[in-house]
């Protein structure tokens, strides 16, 4: 079992009652995070769904919110700036925004498992700013340079 991380948590007035995020099973990477509000998602809309807590994360650390692929793959739902950044020194309302790809309308109930959280660590860059930088095969080849998505 991976080693777990103490991660404090505040039930906001409206999240009483709901289930805290969980792990669904003993190798899940992420916890199924719940709706703290009803709407109805319509086709190509956009919502910013509150899930009635706030954290403290421990620094060096971040929370990741990843979709669902079994809302992605049946209901088109999905998580638009996947994986949405919550930083270690946030202290609002952790929101989880959802899209409706798809042509129906996506009613979400209250204590619905919307998304999933994901704690991982954070990496901290310091740049070294170089007047050459070191050549490589690629150089400056990108974006489909090698071809397209056919097989090698
Ligand atoms: O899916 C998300 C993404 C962000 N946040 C919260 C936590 C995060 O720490 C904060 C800021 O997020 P981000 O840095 O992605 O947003 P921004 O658009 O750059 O806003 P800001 O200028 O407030 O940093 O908003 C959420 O609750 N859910």
């Amino acid at each position: 079992m991976p080693d777990t991380i103490p991660v404090k948590l505040k039930r906001l007035p409206h999240g009483h009652g709901l289930d805290l995020p969980a792990y669904a099973t003993g190798g899940a990477a992420g916890m199924d995070v719940v709706a703290a509000e009803n709407i109805v998602l319509r086709p190509g809309s956009r919502h910013a769904v509150g899930t009635g807590f706030a954290v403290a994360i421990p620094p060096g650390y971040e929370i990741q919110v990843r979709p669902r692929s079994g809302l992605a793959l049946k209901h088109g739902i999905s998580v638009p700036n996947a994986p949405g950044t919550i930083d270690s020194d946030y202290r609002g309302e952790l929101k989880v925004i959802l899209v409706n790809l798809s042509d129906d309308n996506f009613p979400i109930q209250r204590g619905d498992r919307i998304a999933q959280l994901v704690l991982a660590p954070v990496t901290l860059a310091a740049w070294d700013e170089v007047e050459d930088l070191d050549a490589t095969a690629r150089g400056e080849g990108g974006f489909g340079s090698t071809g397209g998505h056919g097989s090698l």
